[in-house]
């Protein structure tokens, strides 16, 4: 069974507009709602691609009732933890470019957080847990790297995707799979990515702190796998982009959903490419139709 934490849900509101006018009234033609967060978007693709999944985190409030309502008309399974505070609200603004305004989340309170951490007692080896995106500032930045110990005593696996220090943290514990982009990866390091080559350079770095696999999602211009002895290359199909949030969730989704199923790092590089660029080419989420549409046209090479 695959377990998706998202310590930090959302309301996607996307706004489409032809162009942002800062300091004046803008008219809106064109919102949606998504029940947002990494790890949900991760889950919504597993449940797509038919891969048994759950998805955990907290939820509280009007916007969190919204986005368990969402995710059970979408049939993704969840086991929420209730808390008082509300869910946030993110906005996505598709103007002349991609703006986010990720808000910083709810008050967990320590009864909240120690409900939520009951539930890994119940992990098997045969488990793997991914976890994705932002800390709500109310909990330690150390808690993922604290969940990863329970996770391991469980003898289960684990994803990463988050940046900064709370993703240098968890690389010594030997994650399966982390999945920065090469802008999170520049960032971890204080440097400019300007190559492949370099970017292969850091990734390695990245392998040689732990992770198993790394996977590195360049937006347009593809990914790139580093393995302990490899490293594989793709540019992205062409097609028209919709709204590429939750690109990068999807990706992750397609690697470990086929991992999962073959313990085959290229194939699953191959789905991952293939679920973020279908949901960069979709206006929400990727449907398994798009995904298997797209796949053919995935080209990996050893790099
Ligand atoms: N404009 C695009 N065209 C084609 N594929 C894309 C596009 N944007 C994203 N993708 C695919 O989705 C993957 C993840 O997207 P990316 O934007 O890099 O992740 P994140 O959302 O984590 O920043 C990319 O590696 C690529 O394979
Ligand atoms: O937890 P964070 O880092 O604030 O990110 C949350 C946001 O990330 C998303 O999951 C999108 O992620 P990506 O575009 O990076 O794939 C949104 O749904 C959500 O609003």
């Amino acid at each position: 069974m695959i377990y998706t934490v998202t310590l930090n849900p959302s309301i996607d509101y996307v706004v489409q507009l032809p162009e942002l006018k800062l300091g004046e009234v803008n008219r809106l033609k064109t919102t949606y709602k998504f029940p947002g967060g990494k790890g949900i978007n991760v889950s919504r693709i597993l449940s797509q691609l038919g891969h048994q999944n759950q998805a955990w985190g907290f939820l509280g409030g009007l916007t969190g009732k919204f986005v368990s309502q969402q995710l059970t008309k979408l049939g993704v399974a969840n086991r929420f933890t209730p808390i008082a505070d509300d869910t946030r609200i993110n906005v996505k603004l598709k103007a002349e470019q991609e703006t986010e305004l990720n808000a910083a989340g709810p008050q967990i309170t320590p009864a909240e957080k120690q409900a939520f951490v009951e539930q890994f007692e119940h992990l098997t080896a045969t488990d793997i847990v991914i976890f994705s995106g932002s800390v709500p500032s109310s909990l330690p930045q150390s808690f993922y790297f604290d969940l990863i110990q329970k996770v391991k005593e469980r003898g289960a696996e684990y994803a990463v995707d988050t940046t900064g220090e709370a993703l240098l943290k968890t690389l010594v514990t030997k994650p399966l799979v982390v999945k920065p982009n090469n802008h999170e990866l520049a960032d971890l390091f204080d440097v400019e990515l300007s190559s492949l080559e370099a970017i292969k350079t850091y990734g390695r770095k990245l392998v040689q702190m732990g992770a198993q696999h790394v996977m590195i999602s360049m937006a347009g211009d593809g990914g790139m796998l580093v393995t302990k002895d490899h490293c594989y290359r793709s540019a992205a199909p062409k097609g028209t982009v919709q709204n590429s949030v939750g690109a990068g969730d999807s990706m992750l989704a397609g690697f470990t959903g086929t991992y999962a199923a073959t313990h085959d790092p290229v194939a699953s590089f191959r789905y991952g490419l293939a679920c973020g660029s279908a949901t960069a080419f979709s206006a929400d989420i990727a449907t398994k139709k798009k995904i298997e549409e797209v796949l053919p046209q995935i080209k990996i090479e050893e790099f």
